[in-house]
């Protein structure tokens, strides 16, 4: 096993006045400061935080380096353990110690919200700095990511489809999406407006009352992967497409937002051999952060950076081209588009 470590920083801190396990890991700023959620989760153990946070750094990277974005990859975690009671108190202070953490980063690393975080916790770590991105708007900021990751997980999901079905539309297509939060419900509205046959599913109950008001169907969680389906949306959590769930997998096309759906990359390989086609989760997940940053730090308008999000559609369809010329994964052929600009980087900053 290789002991090289790949991140440019990892920090591990208990938190002055929560007590909390923290953790900011930067994976790549080779194309400029890294950018990455924040989570607010519960761990088994605060060393399960800090492999999330290895994890989805890196996949920030390329996450940034596939959409064309100038920004590198990092993630942070305040790792909960399953005992303590996350009071308002505690989870305020949690983020003022994150938001004083990544002050000391002056930029070189900057958030947003991700799983148990949103627009409101961004204001708490602005207070130390401002390099927290999807405030509310009231606060100057660009408000809930959610959308903007949804019209890109669609834009994704349309090249998917015409390629896999000769047809974008989704007409008519069964499509069933795991996780009805907030980029699921996003992806439902739309896909439901093209006459859809959209089905959902939610660990939480409660959702369903939701699902079925709006007119979806419903599966249970522990069938949501293997009903049957045209397009499945990988929605909720990460790990979810491993070897005991891909041989079950009905659709033909896989596209979510999840991050880290693979247990491991050969499982890409498994997707295909049963001749899925799977849209890596970085490539079809941008959307939200493509946003945020176009608007929060490129100042380009609503419309430029909603076209922006759109383009995820185009780099799927040039993904599926280099895929298929070269007879290889889109995972590969977005592995290959990233490490072509994170090289290219490389080679400038030599030649200062
Ligand atoms: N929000 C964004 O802008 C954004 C951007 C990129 C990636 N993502 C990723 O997309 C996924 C969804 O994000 P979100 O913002 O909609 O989160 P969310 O918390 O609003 O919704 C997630 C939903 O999934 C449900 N869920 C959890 N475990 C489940 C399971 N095993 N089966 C079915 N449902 C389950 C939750 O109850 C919740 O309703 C996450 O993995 C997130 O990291 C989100
Ligand atoms: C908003 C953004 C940082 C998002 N959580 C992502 O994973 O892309």
């Amino acid at each position: 096993m290789s002991q090289a470590l790949a991140h440019e920083d990892v920090i591990i801190r208990r938190g002055r006045r929560s007590g909390l396990p923290l953790i900011v890991a930067v994976h790549s700023r080779a194309l400029g400061p890294a950018v990455g959620g924040c989570r607010l989760r519960r761990y088994d153990t605060w060393q399960h935080g800090l492999a999330d946070a290895l994890r989805l750094s890196e996949a920030m990277t390329y996450k940034a380096a596939v959409a064309g974005l100038d920004f590198g990859g990092g993630k942070s975690v305040i790792a909960l353990d399953n005992d303590t009671a996350l009071t308002p108190q505690l989870r305020e202070t949690a983020l003022e110690d994150l938001g004083e953490l990544i002050a000391s980063f002056q930029g070189s690393y900057r958030t947003g919200p991700d799983v148990g975080t949103g627009p409101e916790d961004m204001v708490v770590l602005r207070r130390f700095s401002p390099y927290a991105y999807c405030a509310p708007e009231g606060h100057g900021g660009t408000g809930n990511s959610g959308g903007p990751t949804a019209t890109g997980v669609l834009a994704a999901l349309r090249a998917g489809a015409r390629h896999v079905f000769g047809d974008a539309s989704c007409t008519g297509r069964t499509v069933v999406i795991s996780g009805f939060g907030s980029v699921g419900s996003g992806i439902a509205a739309g896909l439901a407006a093209k006459g859809a046959h959209v089905v959902v599913s939610d660990l939480e109950a409660s959702r369903k009352e939701a699902a079925l008001a709006s007119g979806y169907g419903w599966v249970e969680p522990g069938q949501a992967l293997s009903a049957p389906a045209d397009i499945l949306v990988p929605a909720a959590v990460g790990g979810v497409l491993n070897d005991v769930t891909v041989p079950q997998i009905t659709a033909r096309l896989v596209v979510g937002p999840a991050n880290n759906q693979l247990t491991e990359e050969r499982v890409a390989d498994a997707l295909a051999e049963r001749g899925i086609v799977w849209v890596p989760d970085y490539v079809a997940s941008a959307g939200g952060i493509a946003y945020a940053l176009s608007r929060e730090s490129e100042n380009y308008s609503h419309e430029a950076a909603q076209k922006r999000v759109e383009g995820i559609g185009d780099t799927v369809t040039r993904l599926l081209d280099l895929a298929l010329s070269a007879g290889t994964t889109l995972l590969r052929a977005a592995q290959q588009i990233a490490e072509r600009r994170l090289a290219s980087s490389d080679l400038e900053a030599h030649a200062v």
